[in-house]
C-alpha cells in the first residue's frame, strides 16, 4: 500500500461530528483497498486538473480530497462537507518544494498580492535566502511586498507549520538557519518535516489502527524538536522544558511508549505528581497504544510510594502539616524562632532527608534567607528530633519521610527497579520525591526523562539539578511552538512573567490567530460576577459547549460564592475536582485544581491586587527570600490559570488589578485604568 494521511485530513476531519468522522473511516478504509471502488465515485476534479486532486464520495454530503503522487501513491488531504470540501480543493495545492525537496500542502497564495508597486517592505531578504527556507516560489513576491504585521500574519498562515516557524523566527530578528534538503524518496519518508506533516500507511494493519481510535493530530504528527526529545537515545537524565501548550505532556507520552517498545523485556514507569495527572496520562496512552503495554506502569508517585511500601511490614499513616504544626511549635518553645520559620526550616530538612544531625550540620542552607548559628542548627535540630519521634510514636510519617525511606531501600537492593522512569508536569517535585525517582531508576541510557516548565512551578522552591546528583547538560531539549492557544492568549500568559525564568528565556511561537483576550476592571464583586455571566451565555449562545468553558479563581470560597450566582443563572456547573470528561456543566474551580487542562474559553475571576498574590499567605514568609519565593509561586499560578485557554480568555477583577497584570501591552492595559 502506498498512502500517506496528511496533517490538513486530520484536522478537517476533527472538525465534523463523530457520525460523519465514522462514514470518513469506512469510506477511506475502502478507497485504501480499491481506489475504483464504484461506491465511492473516485473522479479528478475538473478544473483543478493541473494539481492533482481528486475527490471521493462518502455519502450525499460529504467528500474526500485526495491527492494522486506520480508513483501512483495518494495522499488524503481533506474531508468536509461538499462545498467546504471543493472550495478547499480549489484553494490548497500541494507541491514538492524545488530547494528542500520536502512535499507541502498549502494555501495558493491570491493573485491580486503580487501586484508590483512602490512598497516599504516589512520583510527584506533575498529571494535566494526565502527560498532555501523552503518557502514556496509562489509566495516569494507576496511576501516582500506585504507592508504591515496583520498582512504578513494572514499571508503565512496559509504555509506549512514549518515554513511559517521560520518566517516568524525571522520577523522577530532571529538567525534562522535552512533546513536539511531532501534527495531520495526514502529519505522523503524519514524526513522530520515529512513526518510532521505525512502519514504513512505502508499496509492494511497501520491502516486499521489508524482508522480504529479517535483521531488525534498529537498522536501522529510531532514537531521535529518533539520528536527528538521522544526518540533520541540519552546517555543519561534527559529534560524536555517549554512554555505551556508547547506538548509536553505529548512528548511525555510518546516517550514512555517509545520506551516501552525500545525495552519490550524491561519496566518503564510513566508517572506524575498527582492521581488526577497520573489518570490523564493513563487515558493519553490508551489513545495512544491502543492497549497499554505490560511492562509500562501508569501510577503518580505517592501511590506508587504508598504501594512499594506496603510490601514491607510496619505501615505508617501519611501526616499533614496541619496535625504535626502543634507539636512543633510545643517543641520549639523557648527557641525564641518565629512559627513560620519553625514549619519551612521543618518542611526544608524533611524534603531534603537530614534526618541525622551530620547530614543537617554539613548541609549547605545557601538561599533559605534566615542564617543560623551552629548552635542555633542543633538546637532546632533536637526540636526536630522531638517531632519525629512523637511522629513515629503515634504511627505516622510524613510524604517525604516515606520517600527518603523508599530511596535507602532502593540503594540498598531491597526494591524493584524501572529500566527507564518519564516524569510529567516535573517542576512541581521537591527534592524527596525526585531522589527517590531516581532511585527506582536504572544506571543505564534512558533511564530518566523529565518534562517541565518552570514557570508552572506552583508548590515547591526551585531546585538545583546538579545538587540532586542529575547531570543534564547537553540532553535538554526546549520546545517553543504552541499547538495550545492562539498568538494572542500566549501573549497575555506570558507577560505576566519576567523575560527570563530560572535562567531559561522564555520563548513561544503561536502559529494560531484568534481575538484579543478581555482584561475588565469592575466597582465590585457583584458587578463582576453579573459581567461573567453575560460573557459566558454570550459564548454558550456562539455554539460553545458548557464544558468548553472554564472559571478559574484564586480560593476555593470564592469559587462557591460564583457557584451559586450561576447556578441561580441557570447555568449548569461542574466543580473541576469532580470534573470526569463526561459530566456536563462549566467548568469552574480554584486554580490549583486546573494544572495540566485546557479549555475553548477560560475566565479568570477575581484578578485583584489581593489576591494575585494572596496576601494573607504572603504575610506569613519567615523571610524576604520565602516572600520572593512565593511572590514567583502566586505569578505562576496565574500564569497557569491564563494558559489554559484556547481560543477566548477574560480576566475580571474589581478594585485594584493583581500587579502581575502591569506587563500586559497597552491595548490591553488601557482597559485596566
Ligand atoms: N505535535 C502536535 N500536533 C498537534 N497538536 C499537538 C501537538 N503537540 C501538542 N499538541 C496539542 O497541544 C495542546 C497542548 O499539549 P500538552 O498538554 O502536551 O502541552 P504542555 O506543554 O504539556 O502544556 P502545559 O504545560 O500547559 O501542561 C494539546 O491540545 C495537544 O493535543
Amino acid at each position: 500500500m502506498n498512502a500517506a494521511i496528511a496533517d490538513s485530513f486530520y484536522k478537517s476531519l476533527s472538525k465534523l461530528t463523530s457520525e460523519e468522522q465514522n462514514r470518513v473511516r469506512e469510506s477511506v478504509f475502502l478507497f485504501l483497498q480499491n481506489p475504483k471502488h464504484p461506491s465511492l465515485k473516485t473522479h479528478k476534479l475538473g478544473k483543478l486538473k493541473t494539481k492533482g486532486f481528486w475527490s471521493a464520495y462518502v455519502n450525499m454530503d460529504l467528500r474526500i480530497i485526495l491527492y494522486e503522487q506520480a508513483e501512483g501513491g495518494w495522499i488524503l488531504a481533506y474531508t468536509g462537507h461538499h462545498d467546504d470540501a471543493y472550495r478547499w480543493a480549489e484553494t490548497h495545492q500541494l507541491e514538492v518544494h524545488p530547494r528542500t525537496g520536502v512535499l507541502q500542502i498549502f494555501r495558493v497564495v491570491e493573485e491580486k498580492r503580487v501586484v508590483l508597486r512602490e512598497v516599504r517592505p516589512l520583510f527584506n531578504y533575498p529571494e535566494d535566502y526565502l527560498l532555501d527556507l523552503g518557502v514556496p516560489p509562489s509566495y516569494i513576491k507576496p511576501l516582500l511586498l506585504v507592508e504591515t504585521e496583520d498582512q504578513f500574519s494572514d499571508l503565512i498562515s496559509g504555509l506549512p507549520q514549518d515554513v511559517q516557524e521560520r518566517l516568524l523566527d525571522l520577523y522577530t530578528g532571529k538567525t534562522v538557519v535552512p533546513p536539511p534538503k531532501v534527495s531520495t524518496l526514502e529519505d522523503l519518508a524519514q524526513h522530520p518535516l515529512t513526518r510532521q506533516h505525512l502519514q504513512f500507511i505502508q499496509n492494511l494493519d497501520e491502516l486499521r489502527r489508524a482508522l480504529s481510535y479517535p483521531w488525534e493530530r498529537w498522536m501522529v504528527f510531532l514537531h521535529p524538536a518533539q520528536q527528538e526529545a521522544v526518540e533520541r537515545t540519552f546517555q543519561g537524565p534527559a529534560r524536555v522544558t517549554g512554555p505551556a501548550g508547547t506538548g509536553k505532556t505529548v512528548v511525555a507520552l510518546h516517550r514512555a511508549a517509545t520506551l516501552a517498545r525500545r525495552y519490550p523485556e524491561a519496566p518503564i514507569l510513566l508517572t506524575s505528581f498527582n492521581r488526577f495527572l497520573s489518570s490523564r496520562l493513563q487515558a493519553g496512552l490508551r489513545l495512544l497504544m491502543g492497549e497499554i503495554p505490560p511492562n509500562l506502569t501508569v501510577e503518580n508517585l505517592h501511590s506508587l510510594a504508598w504501594r512499594l511500601h506496603n510490601h514491607h511490614p510496619g505501615q505508617a499513616r501519611i501526616i499533614t502539616e496541619k496535625r504535626y504544626k502543634p507539636w512543633l511549635l510545643e517543641a520549639g518553645q523557648g527557641l525564641g524562632q518565629d512559627a513560620a520559620f519553625l514549619l519551612s526550616e521543618f518542611a526544608f530538612v524533611d524534603a531534603w532527608g537530614l534526618y541525622t544531625w551530620e547530614a543537617y550540620r554539613a548541609f549547605p542552607r545557601t538561599g533559605r534567607g534566615v542564617p543560623l548559628t551552629a548552635r542555633e542548627r542543633l538546637k532546632l535540630f533536637e526540636v526536630f528530633q522531638k517531632v519525629w519521634a512523637r511522629m513515629e510514636a503515634e504511627g505516622f510519617l510524613t510524604f517525604n519521610g516515606l520517600a527518603h525511606r523508599l530511596r535507602a531501600k532502593a540503594a540498598a537492593g531491597e526494591l524493584p527497579r524501572f529500566r527507564a522512569v518519564v516524569v510529567d508536569e516535573a517542576q512541581d517535585l521537591g527534592p524527596a520525591e525526585i531522589l527517590l525517582i531516581r532511585s527506582l531508576a536504572d544506571e543505564a541510557p534512558d533511564n530518566l526523562s523529565f518534562a517541565l516548565d518552570p514557570a508552572q512551578r506552583i508548590y515547591t522552591a526551585p531546585l538545583s539539578w546538579q545538587a540532586l546528583g542529575l547531570e543534564i547538560r547537553g540532553r535538554s531539549i526546549r520546545l517553543k511552538v504552541n499547538y495550545r492557544t492562539t498568538r494572542e492568549v500566549a501573549g497575555v500568559a506570558e507577560k505576566v512573567l519576567p523575560p527570563t525564568v530560572e535562567g531559561e528565556v522564555r520563548e513561544v511561537l503561536s502559529l494560531l490567530k484568534g481575538p484579543d483576550p478581555e482584561v475588565r476592571g469592575f466597582a465590585d464583586q457583584n458587578a463582576c460576577t453579573a459581567e461573567l455571566i453575560r460573557w459566558t451565555r454570550w459564548l454558550l449562545d456562539q455554539g460553545l459547549r458548557a464544558e468548553e468553558i472554564c472559571v478559574l479563581t484564586r480560593m476555593k470560597n470564592l469559587a462557591n460564592a460564583l457557584r451559586e450566582a450561576l447556578k441561580q443563572a441557570s447555568i449548569p456547573v461542574t466543580l473541576l475536582q469532580e470534573a470526569e470528561d463526561t459530566r456536563e456543566g462549566l467548568r469552574l474551580g480554584a486554580v490549583h485544581g486546573v494544572k495540566g487542562l485546557e479549555f475553548r474559553a477560560v475566565a479568570v475571576f477575581g484578578a485583584n491586587r489581593n489576591l494575585f498574590p494572596l496576601e494573607s499567605q504572603l504575610r506569613q514568609a519567615p523571610s524576604e527570600l520565602d516572600r520572593e519565593a512565593l511572590l514567583n509561586q502566586e505569578r505562576n499560578l496565574l500564569y497557569v490559570a491564563l494558559s489554559r485557554a484556547r481560543e477566548r480568555l477574560w480576566v475580571g477583577y474589581w478594585g485594584e488589578p493583581s500587579f502581575f497584570l502591569e506587563q500586559l501591552n497597552s491595548r490591553v492595559s488601557a482597559t485596566l485604568r
